[in-house]
Parts: C-alpha cells; structure tokens; sequence
C-alpha cells in the first residue's frame, strides 16, 4: 500500500467541466414490462485529460455501463437516466457551457448516434482482436476508418495512418501497415485498435479492461500510453477494470461499483490512501500488494507513476 500512497498526484484539474455527464444511468435487461435492473443509477463526470477508473467485481455492471454510453446494449435493454456529451464538434456545446444542455445520447436516433460513436466517443476492449478485422491489414482498417469518417484521400489517409502508429509506438509503421492482427503480438494489437479508436480525435475514450489479457509487463506499456495520450490530447478516458492495481497506477478518480451502484467515487489518493466504504477497503484487502505480490507497483513503476 505504501507504493499507492507514494504515487499521489495532485488533482488541481478534478474540478475542470465535463465533456461527458452520466447522471441517474439505469440499465435493465429483459422484457420491456419486468427487465432485470443491472445499473440503478449512476452518475460519474468525464473531464478532458482525466483518467476516471470504474472499479468493481465481476459482474456489478461496469461493461453494461459503458456500453450504455455508447449506445451498444443489446435491443431488449431498457436504458434510462441521462448521458450528455459536450462537445463542440458535435453539437456546439462547450465542456460546462451553461447555454447549452449538451447533446443527449439516450433515446437518440440510431443514425446520429454513428456520427458520434467511433469519431467524438471511441472504445478498446479487453481483447483487441473484437475490433480488428482478421482478414484486412492493418494498413487498410485504419485508413478505411479515417477516409470514412475524416471523408480524407487515400494519401492523407495513408500518412494519417503511419503518424497513429508513430505515436501508439508500433515499431516500423510503414511496414505494419501491409500486415494482419494475427501478425502481431497481444501487446502491439492493442496499440493498434488504440490508433484506431484516435483516428478521429476522440474527446472521450472508453477503455474496457485494456490491459486483462496482457502480461504484466506489457501492461505497464499500455497504461503508459494510455495516461500520456489523456494528457497530450485531453482525452477523457474511462477506465473498466475489476484490477485496483490498474487503477491505483493510472487514474485520476475512482469510482467502486457493486451490484450496479457506485458505493464510492472520489479522487485516487482518497479511495487508495482513506476508503470511506466498508466494500472499497474490501477490495483494497485484495490487492495483491496487500498479500505480498509485488504486482501493482511494477505496473505503477513502470507506468511511470
Ligand atoms: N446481454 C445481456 N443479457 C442479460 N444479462 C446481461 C447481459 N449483459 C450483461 N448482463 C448481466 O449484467 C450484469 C453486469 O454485467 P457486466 O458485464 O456489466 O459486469 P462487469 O462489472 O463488467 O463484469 P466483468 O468484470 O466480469 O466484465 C451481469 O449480471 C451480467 O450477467
């Protein structure tokens, strides 16, 4: 716990507006009449530059809530609450304008939420793979993603393509371009469904246990990545994960989420260092730190935090 504690960062930013506002998020599953509530009423702000991590066990509703923002549920889910984006690029609206309400995306038409989904909010998964096509090169999934959505040339395309792997780190870019996902390594996958999810200069990214199915070192990479590219392009990134020592290494507030409830939201270094809910120290019992393993402060270490 003391690598927790030594890794505080100052949260001067916390109180920046929100690009993104979920408030009162609920989520049922089922027959329109009687669905199964999953999420009973959320609420959590996401601010340019800021990495707010959901935390919580398995099942307690952290994927259906991301997908909620996204639109993504599947059709027998009834969504209620509001979610709204302040963007400027769509719709006008500043982040914490007062003139505008901000876009709502619950309830809106399947068609405006695509020009929204992919190019203002993007998202990576636990398995790369899920959002790459196994049998196009990576050099045509990334441009096909920017000449559609950018409307750019082929040329532009292509360069626009070789700079996002410049900056995800995907060792010779040009290169990279002509070969498949199955010819690259878990880790260099993710980095590549990272260049696609910035194609578009997203405001908001949503991060779905991005680094579960990688090894801890190359975790570490990732997190990297993911914390230099809130800060340079003042993403606001929301980060799922069942993993505190994820967490602990990265984000900027937390928010614990138990049987589709948030228990507890606040600034890192106050859920790490004075939990205030008997289920986040609970969990915090949990991490490896606190049995011995020394997994969370290498992934801390190099993460660089
Ligand atoms: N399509 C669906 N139909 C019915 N129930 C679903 C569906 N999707 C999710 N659920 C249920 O919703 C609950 C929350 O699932 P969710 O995937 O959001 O959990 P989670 O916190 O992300 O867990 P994990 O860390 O294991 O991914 C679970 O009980 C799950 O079974």
């Amino acid at each position: 716990m003391t690598d927790v504690l030594n890794t505080m960062v100052p949260d001067a930013e916390a109180t920046a507006p929100a690009v993104l506002s979920v408030q009162g998020l609920t989520v049922g599953i089922g027959p329109r009449k009687a669905p199964k509530p999953i999420v009973t009423g959320i609420s959590l702000d996401l601010v340019p530059g800021r990495i707010h991590g959901l935390a919580g066990e398995s099942g307690s509703g952290k994927t259906v809530s991301s997908l909620a923002i996204l639109g993504l549920l599947p059709a027998n889910a009834t969504v209620g609450g509001s979610i709204r984006l302040f963007d400027a690029d769509a719709n006008g609206a500043e982040p914490g304008g007062t003139e505008l309400a901000g876009t709502e995306l619950i309830g809106m038409r399947r068609r405006a939420l695509n020009r929204i989904r992919g190019r203002r909010i993007a998202m990576i998964f636990q398995d790369p793979s899920s959002s790459l096509h196994p049998q196009l090169t990576v050099g045509s999934q990334l441009t096909d993603h920017v000449r559609t959505h950018l409307k750019l040339g082929r040329e532009a395309a292509r360069d626009r393509a070789i700079e996002l792997l410049m900056r995800v780190r995907v060792p010779n870019p040009v290169e990279a371009l002509g070969r498949y996902p199955h010819q690259f390594s878990g880790g260099q996958r993710q980095r590549i469904a990272i260049a696609i999810a910035l194609a578009c200069d997203p405001v908001v990214l949503l991060a779905d246990e991005p680094t579960t199915a990688l090894d801890v070192t190359v975790q570490a990479g990732i997190l990297h990545l993911l914390r230099d590219l809130a800060d340079e392009r003042q993403l606001a990134v929301l980060l799922v994960t069942h993993d505190l020592g994820v967490m602990s290494a990265i984000a900027d507030e937390v928010s614990v989420m138990r049987h589709g409830a948030i228990v507890e939201t606040g600034p890192r270094e106050q859920i790490f260092g004075a939990p205030q809910h008997a289920y986040t120290r609970e969990l915090l019992e949990s991490l490896p730190s606190a049995q011995g393993s020394d997994t969370p402060s290498v992934i801390q270490k190099e993460a660089g935090r």
